[in-house]
């Protein structure tokens, strides 16, 4: 795969002062958001955050995806991090399955359902930029924010240390309580 590195920005945000590196690979653009002391800290928190823009750009309630992000660019302003910003909207289905996924899910599929009747994969997503990413900045040792067990086997494989697992728990609400359910009993998540 061919991957494409941008330079380092300065990105002042609401939650705090950031730096981000942007990368390309022969699918996606992703994000590196680092809080400012970045290079100095041994072991980083580390959000891996899947892109949903209904959920990060509308608020959607459907899922947890905005509140997640927030309450990880807040930790990692905090407490010195990396965000990753993952372009692989709908577990890399796309926006545009993503939408047909939802309407099906509004006729009373799950969310994973809706992908098996659209001829994908529960999960399409691949992590392999995450890797990249991860040796790219220097993360040999890493505490992970995140409930899903595919992402902690994944930076586990590439032979970096979870020090730590902080869980990612947002409260339900009634619109995404069954996505979460789905979540939970079907998909492994820790939550
Ligand atoms: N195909 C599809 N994708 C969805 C749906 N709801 C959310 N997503 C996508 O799922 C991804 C987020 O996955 P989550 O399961 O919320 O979280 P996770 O990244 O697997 O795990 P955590 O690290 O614990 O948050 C984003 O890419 C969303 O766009 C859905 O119903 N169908
Ligand atoms: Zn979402």
């Amino acid at each position: 795969m061919n991957i494409e590195k941008s330079n380092i920005a300065k990105l002042p945000t609401k939650h705090g002062n950031f730096k981000i590196k942007a990368y390309k690979d022969d699918y996606q653009e992703h994000l590196a958001i680092m809080s400012e002391d970045f290079e100095k800290i041994e072991v980083p928190y580390v959000r891996i955050h899947s892109e949903c823009l209904t959920g990060d750009a509308l608020g959607s309630l459907k899922c947890d995806c905005q509140e997640q992000l927030n309450l990880a660019l807040d930790f990692i302003a905090k407490n010195g991090g990396l965000v990753i910003y993952h372009k692989q909207e709908g577990r890399n289905i796309g926006l545009f399955n993503k939408v047909n996924a939802y309407s099906l899910q509004d006729l009373g599929r799950n969310t994973i359902e809706a992908n098996l009747e659209l001829g994908f994969k529960e999960d399409e997503r691949d992590y392999s930029i995450i890797g990249y990413i991860l040796e790219d900045l220097g993360v040999k040792k890493l505490k992970l924010i995140t409930n899903n067990p595919k992402k902690i086997e994944y930076v586990e494989s590439l032979g970096i240390q979870i020090v730590e697992r902080i869980p990612a728990i947002i409260e339900a609400n009634k619109y995404n309580e069954k996505y979460l359910a789905t979540k939970k009993e079907q998909m492994g998540h820790l939550l």
